[in-house]
């Protein structure tokens, strides 16, 4: 079916994917996965080693060719003239030309890009206060970033895909780059999907998050519809030191006990029992509950299920 330009301009959706799978010859990589990101999120993929997240930036970027299923990027198939121009993907060491200058780098990303943004390029590296003669091998981890951030910023994407983008990086430049990168996403309307392990850094960035395990879709959704739908409860062990049977009417996320008490992060089903006590949780022990226990059930809230009523994920 070809792909006409109303797809794209009324795109709501930054990537959908439909029984998307990949299998490598030692098994399946990515599993028959169903989702959806809506346009201007900063989303988080997350998953522990082997979950797939790489596998999945590869899809979108076309390095990787799916098994089964479809992934579209803002409305186009992945793979059909148009979408390409529309992303842009930071892999996660960075890769550029350790011999070219910063200023080399710039008028080379200006030479290759059609809709290159000199000021943008400009204002992202001269914040850094990055010498333009400087070398790109001369420079530190974070200011590599800073220049690929800038690189990517210029080109200016839609969808900007970025493979653990501050793996290498200190805190202090993580938190430098995690704010630029935040800036630059809001100041031009950019999606941004980055995979990351850092939990703590997802949680301040990003309002959606996407979470892979074992190939399969564990989570996602609007950070603020997943997290209000858990809560951390902590209480007393049966006479038999057992979990009491109440808990049971709970989607039980994991439960731990420790000595005669048990707390647990649920998904409330109803009214939680009075003599419990009761907190709300953040993000991150959302996220370490899931992929602590790899047999909870998943979790998809509206917005990033395919086909659900769209007024709800406005
Ligand atoms: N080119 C490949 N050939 C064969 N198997 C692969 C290839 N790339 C990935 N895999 C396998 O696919 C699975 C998912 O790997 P992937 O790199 O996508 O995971 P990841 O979530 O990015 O992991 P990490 O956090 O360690 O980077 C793993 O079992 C991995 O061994």
């Amino acid at each position: 079916m070809p792909v006409t330009t109303s797809d794209a301009a009324t795109a709501r959706w930054a990537l959908e994917a439909e029984g998307l799978g990949k299998k490598y010859r030692r098994g399946w990589a990515l599993w028959d996965c169903t989702f959806r990101v809506p346009v201007g999120r900063v989303a988080a993929l997350v998953g522990p080693n082997g979950a797939g997240k790489s596998t999945l930036l590869g899809l979108a970027t076309q390095l990787v060719e799916p098994t089964t299923g479809e992934l579209r990027i803002l409305g186009v198939p992945v793979g059909r003239p148009g979408s390409m121009a529309r992303w842009a993907y930071i892999a996660q060491d960075k890769p550029m030309f350790t011999y070219f200058t910063v200023a080399d780098t710039l008028r080379m990303g200006r030479e290759l890009n059609p809709s290159w943004d000199q000021a943008t390029a400009l204002r992202i590296v001269e914040g850094g206060r990055l010498a333009p003669g400087a070398r790109i091998r001369e420079l530190s981890a974070g200011q590599r970033t800073r220049v690929a951030f800038a690189l990517a910023f210029a080109a200016r994407p839609e969808l900007l895909l970025l493979d653990e983008p501050m793996a290498d990086l200190d805190p202090v430049a993580r938190d430098e780059m995690g704010a630029l990168l935040l800036a630059e996403a809001a100041e031009h309307g950019t999606t941004v999907l980055m995979s990351s392990h850092l939990l703590a850094d997802m949680e301040q960035m990003c309002d959606f998050v996407l979470v892979l395990d074992g190939g399969l879709v564990r989570m996602a959704g609007d950070t603020e519809e997943l997290v209000p739908m858990h809560t951390l409860v902590t209480g007393m062990l049966t006479e038999r030191g057992e979990l009491p049977a109440a808990l049971g009417t709970h989607i039980v996320v994991e439960a731990r006990t420790l000595g005669r008490q048990f707390s647990a992060m649920v998904r409330r089903q109803g009214p939680l029992e009075l003599q419990w006590q009761l907190s709300e949780p953040s993000l991150e022990e959302v996220l370490l509950a899931y992929l602590r226990s790899p047999r909870a059930p998943a979790l998809l809230s509206p917005t990033a299920v395919p086909g659900h009523q769209e007024e709800s994920a406005a």
